[in-house]
């Protein structure tokens, strides 16, 4: 099993994308380029994530998802890992927690859809995420008024930083997000499965 703990060198930002790529498809290649372009960060790591815990439906087998990624996603500066099964994380906020203390040297910036924005305030320990960790948010088809409108977004309105200062989040202090208006790309997990073309 390669459920690996990726490399970094000291001193790297580096932008976590968390899914269940089930599967892996073109919008998320297409905002991990955009976020190490417009927040340039020196990497993005793929968090395959054992299972969504607020999903009732469990995604497909991880070695598969991780397999899939891999092909999928093909850029010297993302790696793609399963480190959240290896840690034993499922939860967003114990994950950063488990990933800065084996990085003490390094920097995170969480990454999410506009979709994510909108549902963030009933993650696990929310106000953690926010009060530690830079959140970089990319625009997805639909999604873009709901997140804006997002309870999270407008009780961390003072941290948001600007779309034009994308590239002063990764250096900047928790709480800080910045949502950016990068163009959009509507393909999702979801519509790849009702169309049958990854079957579990
Ligand atoms: N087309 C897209 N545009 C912007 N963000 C996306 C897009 N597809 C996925 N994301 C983001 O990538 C992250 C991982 O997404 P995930 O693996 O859940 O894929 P998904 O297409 O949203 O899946 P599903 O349709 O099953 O919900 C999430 O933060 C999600 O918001
Ligand atoms: O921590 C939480 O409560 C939480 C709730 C929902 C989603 N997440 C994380 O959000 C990321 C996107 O999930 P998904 O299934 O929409 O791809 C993935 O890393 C999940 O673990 C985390």
């Amino acid at each position: 099993m390669r459920h690996d703990i990726p490399f970094a060198a000291p001193g790297q930002v580096i932008g976590l994308l968390g899914g269940s790529f089930d599967p892996a498809h073109a919008g998320h290649v297409h905002i991990t380029r955009e976020a190490l372009k417009r927040f340039g960060l020196d990497a993005v790591w793929w968090l395959v994530s054992p299972g969504n815990p607020l999903k009732e439906r469990g995604p497909a087998q991880m070695q598969r998802r991780l397999a899939h990624a891999r092909a999928v996603m093909q850029h010297p500066r993302v790696t793609i890992t399963g480190i959240e099964a290896r840690l034993g994380t499922r939860y967003t906020a114990q994950t950063l927690r488990a990933i800065t203390a084996l990085y003490p040297t390094q920097r995170f910036v969480w990454l999410m859809g506009a979709d994510n924005l909108a549902q963030f305030h009933l993650w696990q320990d929310w106000r953690a995420i926010m009060d530690t960790t830079p959140v970089g948010v990319l625009a997805r088809p639909g999604e873009r008024i709901s997140a804006r409108m997002s309870r999270a977004a407008a009780l961390y309105a003072p941290a948001r930083i600007p779309g034009r200062m994308s590239r002063t989040l990764r250096t900047a202090q928790a709480p800080a997000w910045c949502f950016v208006n990068v163009p959009m790309m509507d393909v999702s997990s979801s519509a790849i499965r009702a169309a049958g073309a990854w079957s579990a």
